[in-house]
Formats: C-alpha cells, sequence, structure tokens
C-alpha cells in the first residue's frame, strides 16, 4: 500500500488562498499589512512559540501570513485528530520539510507521497527497526551512555557543570552513527561539536528561515545565509559518502580524505547495509547511489536532533522536580537492581521513567508540527472547505496543551497524565510528538528505547540540579531545544554502575584501533 492510496498529491509550497475557498472564516492577527501580512514583529528565531501565543487568542484553526505565503494552522484536538484520518488525508511535504529537499531530496522524510523511492525505501528499511534490530542496537546504545557517563563523572569531581543539549546531541549522534552506520563521529573527544553537527544546524536554521522569505526576495535577504547553506549542505554530502565510501570499500583501512574515515570491513545488517545490500522482497528492487546519501544524512539528522532535545527536555523537568526524580529513580533502582548493564527488556519496564519522557514531548514535541493534506475536496469540520492538495500545519505544540484535553492546568508537567489509565481515558490522536499516519516517524521505538534507558543510567548515576536562575528557553530550528540549560551532576554513592574511577582518565588515542561493536563489527573513523 502506497502513502496516497490512489491519490496523486500535490509538490511544493501553496499558499492557502489556493486551497481554501472560505479562507476569510479562519482568524489572522490583527494589523495585518500589505505585502507583509503579519510578517511585522514576526520573531523569524522562535515562530513555533509565537504561533502557539497567537493561537491561544485566536483559537483551533488560525492563518499567518508573511509576504505572499500563508498557512493555515490547526492545534485544536478536534480538528487535529480529524486530519489525522489517514482515508482523507496525507502527508504534505510543505513548510519546513520541503525547504531540506535540496540536502535529503527524496530521502523517506522529504519524499513526496507520490514518489516511489519512499515505498521503496521505508520496506527496506523497516526491518531495521523490528524489535530484533532494536534488541542489537541495545548493547551499542549502553556503550554510547558510558562515555557520556565517563564525561559527566569527569566534570561532576571537577565541580562544573554540564551542558545538557551539547552532551545529548553529542550522545545521540553517536548512537545513531555506531548503531546505524558502524561510525564513530569521535564527539566526546571534541570540546566543540562535530562539524557535522555545526553543518547540520546550519541547515536546519536556514530551512526554518526560508519558510518567511519569499524566493525573490531570498537574494537580498539572505544572500549570507544561502552562501553558507550551500557550504553546510556540501559538507554533509562529504561526510555521507564518506562513510559510505569506507562500508563499500569492504575490509580496507586507512583514512581517506577530510572526513578521517577509516573503515574496516562491511557491516552486518545495520541500516546501512540495509540501505546498500538489500534488495525489495517484492520487486527485488535496490536503492540507488544517490539515493542512499539521500536516506544516510536523513537517518543521521532525523536520528538524534529531536531525541537529543526530547532528552534534554526531561533532564531539565527532572531537575527542577526532585520529587518526580525520586520517584523515577526509585523505579530505576527497583527494576535494575544492582545490574551493571541493564539488558534490553529491563529497558520497557522503566514504566514511569517512560512516562517522563512522554510528558516532556507533551509540552516540548522536539518536531514541533508537522503537515497535512486533503486527498479529495473535503470540509475540515464541517466548516472549512478544502480542496484537493488544500494543506494545514498541525501545531502540535498547541495540540498537546488544548485545555479541553489536557485541563486547565496543561502548561504543568505531570508525568501522571501518562499512566495507563490516564490514557486509556484520553480521545486517540491526542498525543503526536511523532507525527501521524503512514508517514509517522520510523525510528520512534528507538528513540524511546534509547532515551529510556539514558534516563534510567543517568538517574541511576547522579543527583541533578539546575543552575541558580535558569528559566526555561527554547531555541527553534524546526526543532525545539532548550537553550543554555546546564545541570549540576553529582554522583550517587553505593549504587550499581560502572566505577569510572578504574577507567583510563582519558579517551583512546585516535591511533588506537577502533573498537568492536558485540555484533563483531569493527566501529569505523573519529575525526572530521
Ligand atoms: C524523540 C525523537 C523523535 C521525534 C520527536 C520524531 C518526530 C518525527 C515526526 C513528527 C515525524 C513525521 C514528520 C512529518 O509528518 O512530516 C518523523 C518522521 C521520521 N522520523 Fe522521527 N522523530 C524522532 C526520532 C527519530 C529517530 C531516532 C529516527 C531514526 C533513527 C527518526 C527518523 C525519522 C524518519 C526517517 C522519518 C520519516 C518517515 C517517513 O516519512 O516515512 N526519527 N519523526
Amino acid at each position: 500500500m502506497t502513502a496516497t492510496t490512489g491519490t496523486t498529491t500535490a509538490r511544493g509550497f501553496r499558499s492557502a488562498e489556493l486551497g481554501w475557498p472560505e479562507l476569510r472564516r479562519i482568524p489572522h492577527p490583527p494589523y495585518r499589512l500589505p505585502v507583509l501580512g503579519d510578517a511585522l514583529g514576526t520573531n523569524l528565531r522562535t515562530p513555533v512559540q509565537e504561533s502557539l501565543r497567537l493561537g491561544r487568542r485566536l483559537g483551533p484553526i488560525f492563518r499567518r501570513k508573511a509576504f505572499t505565503k500563508e498557512i493555515v494552522f490547526v492545534g485544536g484536538a478536534g480538528l487535529a485528530a480529524e486530519l489525522a484520518d489517514e482515508s482523507r488525508f496525507a502527508k504534505h511535504v510543505g513548510v519546513g520539510v520541503a525547504n531540506l529537499r535540496p540536502v535529503a531530496g527524496d530521502g523517506l522524510f522529504t519524499a513526496y507521497n507520490h514518489e516511489p523511492n519512499w515505498q521503496l525505501a521505508h520496506d527496506v528499511l523497516a526491518p531495521g527497526f523490528s524489535r530484533e534490530a532494536m534488541a542489537g542496537y541495545h548493547p551499542l546504545m549502553l556503550d554510547v551512555a558510558e562515555r557520556l557517563m565517563d564525561h559527566w563523572d569527569r566534570a561532576g569531581a571537577a565541580g562544573e557543570t554540564v551542558d545538557v543539549p551539547g552532551d545529548m546531541t553529542k550522545l545521540t549522534l553517536e548512537t545513531i552513527a555506531r548503531t546505524g552506520f558502524g561510525h564513530d563521529f569521535g564527539s566526546f573527544e571534541r570540546s566543540r561539536p562535530h562539524p557535522f553537527v555545526e553543518a547540520m544546524v546550519g541547515t536546519l536554521t536556514y530551512a526554518q528561515r526560508r519558510n518567511v522569505v519569499p524566493d525573490p526576495l531570498v537574494p537580498l535577504l539572505l544572500r549570507g545565509a544561502s552562501r553558507h547553506n550551500r557550504a553546510d549542505m556540501a559538507y554533509l554530502n562529504e561526510t555521507v559518502d564518506a562513510v559510505v565510501r569506507a562500508r563499500r570499500s569492504r575490509g580496507g583501512t586507512g583514512n581517506r580524505g577530510g572526513t578521517g574515515v577509516r573503515d574496516r570491513g562491511a557491516g552486518s545488517g545495520d541500516l546501512l547495509d540495509r540501505m546498500l545490500e538489500t534488495a525489495h522482497p517484492r520487486t527485488g528492487e535496490r536503492l540507488s547511489a544517490e539515493n542512499v546519501r539521500r536516506q544516510v544524512i536523513t537517518f543521521l539528522v532525523a536520528g538524534h536532533e529531536t531525541t537529543s532535545g526530547a532528552l534534554s527536555f526531561a533532564l531539565h523537568y527532572l531537575a527542577r522536580h526532585p520529587d518526580l526524580a525520586a520517584r523515577a529513580r526509585a523505579e530505576v533502582d527497583r527494576v535494575w537492581g544492582d545490574t551493571v548493564r541493564p539488558g534490553y527488556e529491563q529497558v520497557a519496564r522503566l514504566r514511569y521513567v517512560r512516562r517522563v519522557l512522554d510528558e516532556a514531548l507533551r509540552l516540548w514535541p522536539t518536531a514541533p508540527a508537522f503537515s497535512r493534506e486533503a486527498r479529495a475536496d473535503t470540509v475540515l469540520g464541517g466548516v472549512h472547505p478544502m480542496r484537493r492538495g488544500a494543506w494545514a500545519l498541525v501545531l502540535t505544540m498547541m495540540l498537546h496543551r488544548d485545555p479541553e484535553v489536557w485541563g486547565a492546568d496543561a502548561d504543568r508537567f505531570d508525568p501522571d497524565r501518562f499512566d495507563a489509565a490516564a490514557v486509556r481515558a484520553r480521545a486517540p490522536h491526542t498525543f503526536k510528538p511523532f507525527g501521524t499516519g503512514a508517514r509517522a516517524c520510523i525510528g520512534r521505538q528507538f528513540a524511546l528505547h534509547e532515551a529510556t534507558l539514558v534516563l534510567g543510567l543517568l538517574l541511576r548515576r547522579y543527583e541533578l540540579s539546575p543552575e541558580p536562575g535558569y528559566r526555561l528557553r527554547v531555541a527553534e530550528r524546526l526543532t525545539l531545544m532548550p537553550e543554555g540549560l546546564r545541570l549540576n551532576v553529582e554522583r550517587r554513592v553505593g549504587v550499581a554502575g560502572r566505577d569510572t574511577a578504574r577507567l583510563p582518565p582519558s579517551p583512546p588515542s585516535p591511533s588506537s584501533p577502533p573498537p568492536s561493536s558485540p555484533s563483531g563489527r569493527p566501529v569505523t573513523g573519529t575525526g572530521d
């Protein structure tokens, strides 16, 4: 089955007046100006948070216009549930996502519904997220988490605070790179983010800015940014090509080119192997070299940025609420006991820790919106006619704070909203951090397993406390990320876990042989 079930969905940005014949019924902010629309006073840096504030005044459906582009936003639970109906609506590759096409092309995340490579890649890669595959990634996830803890142990011992988003990004990048591609970016051996991360953040930020700047104004308003963006994209491509080359060379060793990728042989069933070697089970078709490049970029980016944010928000709330942290920690101690390296099965048993994560993703869904388009002419909410191809942006953050679903205290952090009875009592389609339908997140289980495991390990090992005076600020670059979040981490005494006092004081030198993964696959590369 394809994501479009027979209808051809349209491509590119289409402004709302083309698809919504009764657009005037949908409220917009006051003081709209000719040419500028609602752009005056718009903060380019925090469009999502600004839209949430607006939505609270304007209602469950509203529109905003910047220059020529008008977008319909949906934040009310009733309308969002309708948009989740796959028989009437499909993913729309629109704002934000469409701006990533120059770098991710027809990779899974950015593919249009009608592009054949979506189904091909989905079918080839989905088994890479099966329960069995996840159990295989688990020991690698533990290895990376241990590197993070070595780093935090040293910071804690030196009385230094830790950079939470920075460290979570190192952790999640290393995790997807190792589990998916047998690659080591050496993030924990660096004081600055890996250049891959800087190039990725540059590309995401640029894509967000392009949402509001119309094409003719790009040379004027984004000249320097566009140049920078081209360099960022070239760097992402180079890095990925080196990772792929290393794998293809099967057995070759030594550094190759500027990205310093070392290869010690082919993998054994990770995502890259699937991309390079697995044929579609029915048609026998394989991914082209160009498409593999797109998929590797897609997975390296989609596979770490959002999970890093989710972990960071969860840690922020745990540090803010010592009572909730104590409850979560008690669960970890009870479920894991003295097991130094918890097994795969022991992660899903951390029910309360998982609720903490869900609640963090409710308040700050790190992929904060997704678009849906009509498969055929329809009427949304019985009131708003839509032509086939018309689309709306579901503002997940507003949906997740709809007081009709979450109550008058919807802005309050309360993990018990996710206890089993509360979840059962709620209407469907009210919690959508991973999107919806055929194009929902393929990495959901991967992210949840990784994040629950890491939160469990960190809770067990450290007391977390906030820096005095810190107030949560949230940066936006298509994704959401806490800004400037640093925590004090203090080792708990007498608990299970590796004793890092026995670890070597510094990371292995680049000349030492790359460590082997438990599946026997050597890990390649550490350089830029
Ligand atoms: C907390 C972490 C994550 C969040 C919040 C998240 C969120 C999302 C959302 C909302 C979508 C749908 C976007 C849309 O409809 O336009 C999506 C799609 C996707 N995600 Fe994730 N994601 C996370 C982690 C991951 C991980 C770990 C991977 C890979 C290992 C991944 C890979 C993808 C891919 C490839 C797609 C496109 C799927 C398709 O269209 O077939 N994500 N994600």
